[in-house]
């Protein structure tokens, strides 16, 4: 015998971008643009698709993507990742009787207007992909307890953010036994690809679209993310980093001091090691810290240093 015990279907990687025009018809209206990776599934009363070919309680996926794409044409949220999520998930678990939650998740991949050199303006309608980083956001949004008693869980965050600084951190007073063969340094390269999510602690807030609407003004969450990667870069670059453990508990706990509806923040910084080169067949000293000058990055193994840090109550 074998039972369905967990079943969630939707699509995947919904390429949307938007063009948000602030006067329409106008070759001179300031444009705000989005590009978004969209995920949505759905759970609730779906078994039967599974155990009994029956497609009658199937939302298509084809359908999951159209309804992607007509939000980001109406929402009034499209800039904004997590109210514009959280607009999709209440119309899906409002929209059909059988389906009780949709988990929507958003990577916004990074578009940043073009400041001209000519006259130091930004342009109106132009941009630069001038990272690889990505906003995140991932929506919960449960109409388990019924449709008129909606609740939402919203996580944010970003991934890819490529860091490294060549002075200011140093790993000493390990363990050391007859595994160890890392020599102590007060000096070395640090590197990381940061991996960095918050949850929030929402308002209780009817989720309709006025309450979805005042949700920017009461929880913040563009001032969450601008807040949170300034922070990481700003403590990365000043922190005398004893570990990265270290200078990752520094960076959740000033998120946490400077949002206040963030709950609890979690960090996946891998270490990406830089060796110094041996040069000594030539006589080049390169080993020591004060004199390693050229180094060779290592792909792998990478450490992988990961801590959520949580608001104490
Ligand atoms: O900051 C570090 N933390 C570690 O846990 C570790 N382990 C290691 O080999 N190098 C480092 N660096």
């Amino acid at each position: 015998m074998a039972e369905l015990t967990a079943a969630r279907y939707g699509k995947d990687k919904v390429r949307i971008f938007r063009v948000v025009r602030s006067v329409k018809g106008d070759p001179q209206a300031w444009h705000d643009v989005v590009e978004y990776n969209v995920k949505a599934l759905l759970e609730g009363d779906i078994a039967a698709s599974y155990t009994k070919a029956d497609n009658s309680v199937v939302v298509a996926t084809d359908s999951i993507k159209n309804t992607c794409n007509v939000f980001a044409k109406t929402s009034p949220h499209v800039l904004h990742p997590e109210q514009f999520a959280l607009d999709l998930g209440v119309h899906f678990v409002t929209t059909y009787a059988h389906i009780h939650k949709a988990f929507i998740d958003i990577e916004q991949l990074k578009w940043s207007r073009i400041t001209v050199s000519k006259d130091g303006q930004p342009h109106r309608h132009s941009f630069v992909r001038d990272g690889d980083e990505k906003r995140l956001t991932s929506v919960e949004v449960d109409a388990t307890k019924g449709k008129n008693a909606i609740t939402a869980k919203v996580t944010s965050g970003l991934s890819g953010l490529l860091v490294l600084k060549s002075g200011g951190s140093a790993f000493e007073g390990f363990v050391r036994d007859e595994w160890t063969t890392l020599v102590e340094v007060d000096d070395r390269i640090f590197s990381t690809e940061v991996d960095l999510s918050y949850t929030f602690a929402l308002p209780v807030e009817a989720l309709t679209a006025a309450g979805i609407a005042a949700l920017q003004d009461k929880v913040g969450f563009d001032k969450a993310s601008e807040s949170a990667k300034q922070i990481t870069l700003d403590l990365f670059a000043t922190d005398e980093s004893a570990s990265v453990q270290a200078t990752l508990f520094k960076m959740c706990s000033e998120i946490i001091a400077a949002s206040p509806s963030v709950e609890s923040v979690s960090y996946r910084l891998p270490n990406k090691h830089y060796i110094p080169v041996d040069l000594g067949f030539k006589g080049l000293a390169n080993l020591k810290p004060v004199d390693a000058e050229v180094f060779c990055p290592v792909a792998a193994p990478s450490g992988l240093i990961t801590a959520t840090v949580s608001r104490k109550h």
